[in-house]
């Protein structure tokens, strides 16, 4: 019995041996490749590689203040501005035991997103964390022939022209916050801290757009969400344990019943809608359920996934646009005043969708916005094959890091001005704003750039422009500028401001 016992334990400690050894060797002789060419780095530590460090030095500056302006890559990327001043540009790391290039050059950016797009998929890791919330929406499939045909059915939903007849609905969420904060300063003007209530917008905005009358169901989605997003973080700390996902304890037996609740919740909905012989609905859910008839057709599974992704996806990205542009215009009193002027002249009550088109300034403030404060600070893929990037020999299984947030206040792309706020530069678009066309990536590039891009613009477009309709914002002393990446790139301290009732 003794024996067998021994046996056993031998067993599993080979297994584990084997299971472990494997790509450890892997990743040294990766390494190895990568150090002959020249590449350095920080020396990483066991196990943790270099991932530990850099979630310190992020921490550290989550509790520091710092002045009001925009040159905020230090302080939300430490690490990057750190390492690639130590060990050149570009540096070599490892993201627990996984070899990582941060590559800086725009050239190297558009490599990776598009042209060698394909031996470029996301990793299991990254992916995982998003199938483990939202299951296995577009966001959460690595890459190859799944994704694509996922992207090819879905793409058409988010067509201009079918974005467009959700305008009326957008605008009347937009109003009733409008209503809301006139409510909250009845002697003129009062201090707001505005973040919460514009995450709550762009919350009701992808309910209504995606769910329609519905949109009640939307917000159960959205509290279902929220508390899987707590309860999966705080599953996060039990990473080690094999296995874990699996485990009937309670946290676990937790997730299983909000994730059922939300799936539930969703599928009533789309039952509801396939009883209703062939008319969907001109929301995003109507739409999916109309493409999906034309092709092969999307289970009933895949269709909540893709809800519950769009949800994810587009809820705190489109809030946090919001935010930080109407901070950026209480900051800068001669762009706010420019855009009310134009928003005043072609967005009146009502204006029908085509009015959108000569917001001209407000497009522009809003580019500028997400090239200072883009939802998201890097992007990261894993080479499928061996290639090259940039003259350097990548072998397969490298992870590459783009510092998206780093390249967007690069000098020798945007000029002396680069940690200003100049919409100015958007006037001719986006590809001739500095002085690389791939320069500019809030919604990365390639076939896997966001693929509700236009509706966030749409639904930034419509809000912001009713609030200037309405308000003047100015700064309010009591803000303290500490924008940190967390998911994405938050004001922790929330964003107060002024606001002042216009004259009706
Ligand atoms: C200002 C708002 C937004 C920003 C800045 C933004 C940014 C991004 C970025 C950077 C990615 C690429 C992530 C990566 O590949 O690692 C992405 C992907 C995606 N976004 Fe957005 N997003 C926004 C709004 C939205 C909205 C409103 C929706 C949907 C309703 C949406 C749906 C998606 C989806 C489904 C993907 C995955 C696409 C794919 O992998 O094929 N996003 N977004």
């Amino acid at each position: 019995m003794a024996a067998l016992l021994v046996l056993s334990v031998v067993g599993i400690c080979a297994a584990l041996l084997w299971r472990f050894a494997r790509p450890w060797r892997r990743s040294r002789r990766i390494e190895g490749i990568l150090k002959q060419q020249g590449l350095k780095g920080p020396p990483p530590e066991f196990l943790a590689g270099n991932s530990g460090q850099q979630y310190q030095m992020r921490i550290e500056n989550q509790g520091k203040v710092m002045e009001t302006c925009h040159d905020i890559v230090a302080h939300v990327t430490p690490e990057v501005v750190l390492w690639s001043s130590k060990y050149g540009k570009p540096y070599l790391t490892r993201s627990l035991d996984v070899p990582d290039v941060t590559f800086f050059d725009p050239d190297c950016a558009r490599e990776i997103l598009s042209r060698q797009f394909e031996n470029f998929p996301k990793s299991s890791l990254q992916v995982q964390v998003v199938v483990d919330v939202v299951g296995h929406g577009v966001l959460g499939l690595e890459g190859g022939q799944e994704w694509s045909q996922r992207r090819n059915v879905l793409s058409p939903a988010f067509h201009t022209l079918k974005l467009k007849a959700m305008y009326a609905r957008i605008r009347e969420c937009s109003e009733k916050l409008v209503a809301k904060w006139k409510t909250c300063v009845p002697h003129g003007q009062a201090e707001l801290e505005v973040s919460h209530d514009l995450k709550k917008l762009a919350a009701d905005l992808i309910s209504h757009v995606a769910f329609g009358a519905n949109y009640e169901k939307g917000e159960q989605v959205f509290h279902g969400l929220t508390v899987l997003g707590d309860l999966a973080l705080e599953a996060q700390s039990y990473f080690w344990l094999p296995l874990f996902s699996y485990y009937p304890c309670s946290l676990n037996r937790k997730i299983w019943k909000v994730k059922r609740e939300i799936d539930m919740t969703v599928m009533s909905l789309i039952h509801e809608r396939r009883r209703s012989s062939g008319n969907y609905g001109d929301d995003l859910l109507g739409l999916i359920l109309e493409e999906s008839d034309k092709s092969t057709g999307f289970s009933d599974k895949v269709v909540v996934d893709e809800c519950k992704t769009f949800f994810l996806a587009g809820h705190e990205t489109t809030g946090s646009l919001l935010g930080w542009t109407l901070f950026l215009l209480a900051l800068n009193p001669d762009w706010q005043n420019r855009a009310r002027a134009e928003v005043q002249e072609h967005f009146k009550e009502n204006s029908q969708v085509g009015a959108l088109d000569k917001l001209k300034l407000v497009g522009m403030i809003l580019y500028e916005t997400l090239r200072l404060y883009p939802a998201v600070s890097e992007v990261q893929r894993v080479a499928s094959k061996d290639t090259v990037l940039g003259g350097i020999k990548v072998p397969e299984g490298t992870q590459v890091t783009i510092p998206l947030l780093w390249i967007h206040h690069d000098p020798e792309l945007w000029g002396a001005d680069a940690n200003e706020f100049n919409p100015e530069r958007f006037s001719q678009g986006a590809a001739k704003a500095s002085k690389h066309p791939s320069a500019y990536m809030p919604f990365v590039m390639g076939p896997r750039v966001c693929i509700g891009q236009t509706l966030a613009l749409l639904e930034a477009k419509v809000a912001i422009a009713t609030l200037l309709s309405n308000f003047a914002f100015s700064p309010a002393s009591s803000y303290k500028h500490s924008p940190r990446m967390h998911v994405i790139i938050d004001a922790p301290r929330g964003i107060q401001l002024v606001v002042h009732k216009l004259s009706e």
